[in-house]
């Protein structure tokens, strides 16, 4: 058992406000949420060991199940979870020499090997880097360039889009599945000599720069989030069974996956959001939680006929992160599941996912906020000129504490550009807070597009469009979806006498990306409008794509 120290609240000169956590000294918001436990700093422990550790205090029955999977009848218990974890870290570490501080590159969709694998590896001290599957050959190669791997992990339909040279174990082989299971009795795992400041994972964020940028979370990142969920988890009389409907690859699904785990509950899998898989999945295994982006929410209201073919009573609530929920898609849920709450939240994965979220009913129903600070978290709202703000005013929010990223792999200039030497991390989101503590999302800072809650970089877009020998400049923007939230859509200046046309030009780009980063539009100009210095006036060509002009041209 680990032993923890209760963290000491700061001893505070100033006064917090007890209801909106604002300090008007400092400027701070603190986290109204309970305070929370972590291991001493120097204890070496891993993600793992810290889970494993601490699940007694989720007293679950000898049939009590972890892990779901949607299309296999494939089930993992609470009592059998950790002899998984442990034999297949066995296997790896014993038959191919995986051990700390080696990085093991993961594409896959979900399913419930996944979360036995992160936590295998992260018990070995191996770095987990998982990716897209639907990336594209040159972004899978930019993303090993980036982690360097020993060892990469994929299933059969998506081996072919990693490089030769690298070792590759599939998770859909009986090789992979005896990993598992083979070794029944005592294990031999190296001393655990893992340092909470090690890196656990990398995960990539687009970046704005239009290269991926791979963020690198601790063991300590995720102990501290793990620990915040559980201080904030309410003690239930029947278990929690989600069902995750985002990518494991992502920070959202990545940290879902075995937070509802460590917590005792159960998690069911589901490779692809498809609405009446899900929702047969719902009656089928009586699920109480969803986890889901905002274009599944929307799915959900758009065709509530087709939900209403199962039973969803079970169901107590939406968890909806990655990208701004509408506020009309809530209201017209409220009216279609009224006994289902949405639960938003706002999170980042330079910040090991969540930062604010709404719990309990009472929180969902205040209109558009994206909840208040979790337990670990700490904020400023700051202006232009570094200064912090009160509640109810608008300015970039700052986020500081123990999920904060370790930084960028390989990429000082881009971390010390995020990361300033106080610990605050720029999020790059305009946002306020109201005197309650709750926060409020209003725009983007950074140039950065969100098709489907998956970031697109229109600076990698825009490079590409260069790249063609008919095309003499381009600029790329968000446009307003309803089901996606955004599309990117291209401005594009031809060579002179160059009859290059819309299809071509969204070809050119969709053979070189991940689906959710083509190019669904092209409007063309004769030249793209700029400032002296030459930076493209984007918010002209927004208001320009809006008003309908465009599509004139
Ligand atoms: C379920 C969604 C919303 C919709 O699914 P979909 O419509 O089936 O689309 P896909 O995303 O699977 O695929 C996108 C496109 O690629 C296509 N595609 C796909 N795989 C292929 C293929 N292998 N070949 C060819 N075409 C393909 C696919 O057909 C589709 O095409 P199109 O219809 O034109 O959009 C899906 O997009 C999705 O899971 N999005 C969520 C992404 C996500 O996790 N974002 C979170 C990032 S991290 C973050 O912000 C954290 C926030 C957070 C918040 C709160 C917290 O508490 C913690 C964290």
């Amino acid at each position: 058992m680990v032993k923890e120290d209760p963290i000491t609240p700061p001893l505070l000169t100033f006064s917090i406000d007890p209801e909106s956590g604002f300090c008007s000294n400092t400027k701070i918001f603190h986290s109204l949420r309970h305070p929370f436990s972590l291991p001493p700093q120097t204890t070496p422990l891993s993600v793992t060991s810290f889970i494993f550790s601490s699940l007694h205090r989720y007293p679950t029955t000898s049939s009590a199940v972890a892990l779901l999977d949607s299309t296999t009848p494939h089930r993992i218990l609470h009592s059998q979870l950790q002899h998984l974890v442990n034999s297949l870290a066995f296997s790896l570490h014993h038959e191919f020499r995986l051990s700390r501080g080696k990085t093991a590159f993961l594409l896959s969709l979900n399913s419930p090997h996944i979360p036995i694998l992160y936590l295998s590896l992260f018990s070995l001290g191996v770095i987990v880097s998982p990716s897209n599957p639907a990336n594209s050959a040159r972004e899978i190669s930019g993303q090993i360039h980036l982690c360097k791997p020993v060892i990469a992990f994929t299933t059969s339909d998506t081996a072919h889009k990693l490089p030769y040279f690298l070792p590759t174990i599939l998770l859909d082989s009986p090789e992979f599945n005896s990993m598992m299971f083979r070794n029944q009795n005592s294990f031999h795992l190296p001393e655990n000599q893992i340092s909470q400041s090690d890196t656990a994972a990398i995960l990539y964020s687009s970046g704005t720069t239009g290269n991926f940028k791979g963020v690198e979370l601790t063991h300590r990142n995720f102990i501290s989030f793990l620990a915040g969920a559980r201080a904030a988890a309410t003690v239930r009389k029947t278990p929690v069974v989600t069902l995750c409907a985002v990518p494991y690859f992502h920070v959202y699904g990545f940290m879902l996956c075995f937070r509802e785990v460590a917590l005792g509950g159960t998690v069911v899998a589901i490779k692809r959001f498809d609405l009446e898989l899900m929702a047969r999945k719902v009656e089928e295994f009586k699920v109480t939680h969803l986890a889901l982006a905002p274009p599944s929410l929307v799915a959900m209201v758009n065709n509530a006929d087709v939900a209403s073919k199962y039973d969803l009573s079970s169901l107590e609530m939406v968890l909806c992160g990655g990208a701004l929920l509408a506020n009309a898609v809530t209201e017209r849920f409220k009216i279609e599941f009224p006994n289902v709450a949405v639960a938003q939240a706002y999170g980042l994965t330079e910040a090991t996912g969540g930062i604010t979220r709404t719990m309990g009913p009472n929180e969902s129903r205040v209109k558009g906020t994206v909840g208040r600070l979790n337990s670990f978290c700490q904020a400023k709202i700051v202006d232009p000129n570094g200064l912090g703000l009160p509640p109810f005013k608008e300015g970039e929010l700052w986020v500081r504490g123990p999920t904060i990223m370790k930084g960028y792999a390989a990429d000082k200039e881009a971390t010390a550009s995020i990361l300033d030497a106080d610990g605050w991390l720029k999020t790059g989101d305009i946002c306020y807070f109201d005197n309650q503590g709750f926060l409020f999302y209003v725009e983007r800072m950074k140039d950065l597009i969100k098709y489907k809650a998956y970031q697109v970089a229109p600076a990698e877009l825009e490079h590409l469009l260069q790249t063609h020998p008919e095309i003499t400049d381009a600029a790329v923007i968000p446009y307003p979806h309803e089901e996606a939230g955004q599309i990117p859509v291209a401005f594009v200046v031809r060579k002179s006498g160059s009859l290059l046309n819309e299809k071509q030009i969204i070809d050119f780009v969709a053979k070189q990306v991940a689906p959710y980063k083509k190019i669904r539009k092209v409007f063309f100009l004769d030249s793209i409008p700029k400032n002296a210095p030459g930076k493209v006036l984007k918010k002209e060509l927004i208001k320009l794509s809006a008003s309908g002009t465009a599509s004139k041209l």
